[in-house]
């Protein structure tokens, strides 16, 4: 589904790459959390899956497509097969949450028929039925990243990439968005997840791939938001006269 041979990303003016020969590969229908410090390349690996940026070195695959040889004339259509949220929810703010979701329809020149069928669904999934006249302003964060989500879903992507999509909401809120993005996963929808949120990673158990430096030092099936498979470091005692640890 997504396939990394070998990838380093090298920005101009940047000696050093913010992905640094990444090879991993995510199996349709994954949930899979991206974790790592700020600067690590979390966002620069969804942008490569994107093909908003392309590699300096390395083999990308994307649904059975070597990203290498799509022409950019190609592009937007390989893009209509995966959706994107943000952590600041991006809505058009002058529409409505009915026509935020339908616009991105209307651009692939999907029928009215279809968008008049297609958003309600999907404002009915995301929990929104009665909203869909509001304007983003009206409607609180959690319900704007809904709405987000639903314009990400509402074409049906093979896969879906969220870049800190509860980056700005609390924590109750955040679980409600989580158990969204569950629900989408568990429709064969495959989900990359880039997060710092460590409470959500540690409580959903799925795969976890860490970055440090644009390398990938850790990649655990059912993993917690820092690494189990490391013993904890214990600072021995500093030596006394007598040769023992100094007691307490
Ligand atoms: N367009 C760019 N031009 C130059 N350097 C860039 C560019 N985008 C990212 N970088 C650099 O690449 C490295 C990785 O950045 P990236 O945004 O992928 O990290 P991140 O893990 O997503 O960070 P955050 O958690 O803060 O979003 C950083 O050193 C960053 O400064």
């Amino acid at each position: 589904m997504i396939r990394f041979d070998q990838v380093t990303k090298l920005y101009a003016g940047n000696n050093r790459p913010a992905l640094n020969s990444v090879t991993l590969e995510i199996l349709r229908g994954e949930f899979v959390f991206l974790v790592g410090a700020s600067g690590s390349g979390k966002s620069s690996f969804l942008r490569l899956v994107l093909k908003e940026e392309n590699p300096s070195k390395g083999q990308i695959h994307v649904l059975g497509q070597n990203l290498g040889k799509l022409t950019s004339r190609k592009v937007p259509y390989f893009r209509r097969n995966l959706g994107v949220v943000f952590q600041d929810f991006r809505l058009l703010p002058q529409k409505s949450v009915f026509d935020n979701v339908a616009f991105s329809l209307q651009v692939i020149g999907k029928s009215k028929g279809f968008i008049q069928e297609a958003v309600p669904d999907v404002l009915k999934m995301v929990g929104l039925a009665g909203k869909s006249g509001r304007l983003p302003h009206e409607l609180s964060g959690g319900e704007q990243q809904r709405v987000a989500i639903a314009r990400a879903i509402v074409n049906k992507p093979a896969i879906l990439l969220a870049d800190e999509p509860t980056g700005n909401l609390d924590p109750s809120t955040s679980a409600g968005i989580m158990t969204l993005l569950e629900r989408i996963s568990g429709g064969g929808t495959t989900v990359l997840m880039a997060t710092h949120d460590a409470g959500i990673v540690d409580q959903m158990k799925r795969r976890v791939i860490e970055l440090v430096s644009g390398q990938i030092v850790r990649d655990e099936r059912q993993g917690g938001y820092q690494t189990q498979a490391l013993p904890v470091q214990r600072q021995a005692p500093p030596p006394t006269e007598t040769g023992l640890g100094a007691q307490r």
